[in-house]
């Protein structure tokens, strides 16, 4: 479905206006702030006929009522009718909450609902309640409808044609200018499905409201809905049958929305710490290489995967003469020697190959996919490629060392600490041989 260009929103009183210029149920009549009618619609004279003749933009309020009154006190003095007409004009400009009353003339109940403007004007809107009034049945209705009025829910009621019944001054005067002030034209739209077609139309192509869209002919929601006006406001949008037509509440979730997406948020936050602890458990924090505790548990899945099939060597390195590293440069440089072997031998390894640093100066590896030969061949690599490091010691003198290495396979059934020390002794074996070198367990 194309959407509607959003160029020309009209602003949100503007929009209210037009919404009861529409909807045929209620009257609606705009004045400024000096009382002067400025808009009305069509319903508005049909409820007022006395004020029909005399209907011109810049009508003042006083205008209206004066005939009303001359009508119906017929012997009352000018002094009494002028009396009457301020006292409407301070109810008129006093009015707040609904109110809802028979019209003097034993005509028609009305519901008159006032909604400020920013302009100081105001806008008022007279529903006929007079069947509901009349109705006996409905007198318990009429308490539920009163309390709807106060409650924190907008409420909205749609007969069995979809024309609008009742709404609540929470639902007109908060919650629909939210997603009203998107819809560019409501004038000649007036009833329940329209509604939800022209809201289809508009909101099309967003997911949370695609929902709205597959409604049959804007039928009543299947299910409640939660979806974000235009205005960043979240609705929570409920509709029953009600007497063949459709009730719909409306409930402003913004609060809940947000405080739930705070909450995700601060999970989110929990989770990445999380991570971070488990990272730091497992790290060797001078080197960043993993440390025994994660060298462990890579060993025990390199252990289930021989017995599967596969074919993983481990080796135990050991620095050569490494005290006396720091016993000539000191602690600091022979931390650095630590970190630049462990870097240089991961350098050298393939990247399936776990190194790790469980402790002192000595390092062990996962060799992946590799029997005794290939893992003897991976060591003397790193031999070679540790001879060659030259690090700084002192001003002018560089440091060189060398690693000793045992490696050992791993069999299918084995024990891995069992394979860990016959690389260990291996390694011990190289020492002994006289250091830079790689031993072979077996
Ligand atoms: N700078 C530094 N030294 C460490 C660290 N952990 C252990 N060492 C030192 O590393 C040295 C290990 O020495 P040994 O393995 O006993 O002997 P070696 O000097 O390496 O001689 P061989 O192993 O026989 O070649 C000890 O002096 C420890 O104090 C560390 O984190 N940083």
């Amino acid at each position: 479905m194309p959407r509607r260009p959003k160029t020309s929103r009209p602003e949100p009183a503007d929009v209210a206006a037009q919404l009861l210029l529409c909807h045929g149920a209620s009257a609606l009549c705009v004045y400024d702030a000096q009382d002067r009618i400025t808009r009305w619609n069509a319903r508005y004279p049909e409820f007022f006929p006395e004020v029909a003749p005399l209907l011109t933009v810049g009508l003042h309020f006083v205008e209206t009522v004066r005939p009303f009154l001359r009508l119906q006190h017929p012997d009352a003095s000018a002094q009494e009718i002028e009396e009457g007409v301020a006292a409407a004009l301070r109810r008129h400009r006093a009015l707040e909450g609904p109110v809802r009353y028979q019209r003097a003339d034993g005509g028609r109940w009305l519901e008159l609902r006032m909604f400020p403007q920013p302009d100081g004007g105001r806008i008022k809107i007279w529903n006929d309640v007079t069947a509901e009034q009349q109705a006996g049945a409905a007198a318990g209705d009429r308490g539920m409808l009163e309390l709807l009025t106060v409650a924190h829910v907008g409420l909205i009621v749609h007969d069995v044609q979809g024309r609008l019944l009742y709404s609540n001054a929470r639902y007109f005067s908060e919650m629909f200018l939210h997603v009203l002030t998107a819809l560019p034209d409501v004038r000649t739209r007036g009833t329940h499905a329209a509604f939800w077609r022209q809201f289809a139309e508009i909101f099309g192509g967003d997911p949370a409201y695609e929902a709205l869209c597959g409604l049959p002919g804007g039928g009543r929601l299947p299910r409640p809905v939660t979806l974000q006006a235009r205005t960043g406001h979240w609705f929570r949008i409920a509709e029953e049958d009600w007497r063949g037509g459709v009730a719909s509440v409306w409930t402003d979730v913004t609060d809940l929305m947000q405080r739930g997406q705070a909450l995700q948020a601060a999970y989110g936050e929990v989770m990445a710490l999380n991570a971070q602890l488990r990272d730091r458990a497992e790290t060797d924090s001078l080197t960043g290489l993993p440390n025994r505790r994660h060298f462990e548990s890579v060993l025990s899945r390199a252990q289930r995967a021989v017995d599967e099939g596969a074919r993983h060597a481990v080796a135990v390195v050991d620095i050569d003469r490494f005290k006396s590293i720091n016993d000539r440069f000191g602690h600091d440089v022979g931390d650095r020697v630590l970190t630049e072997v462990g870097r240089c031998m991961r350098t050298a390894l393939l990247p399936g190959d776990v190194l790790a640093r469980p402790g002192g100066d000595e390092f062990a590896i996962v060799l992946q996919d590799a029997g005794l030969d290939e893992a003897a061949a991976r060591a003397r690599t790193l031999c070679a490629e540790v001879e060659r490091l030259s690090l700084p010691g002192t001003a002018d003198q560089a440091i060189r060392t060398s690693v000793s290495v045992g490696v050992a396979a791993l069999r299918a059934l084995g024990d891995p600490a069992e394979t860990m020390r016959e690389a260990d002794l291996a390694m011990f074996e190289a020492k002994k041989a006289g250091r830079n070198r790689v031993g072979v367990a077996g």
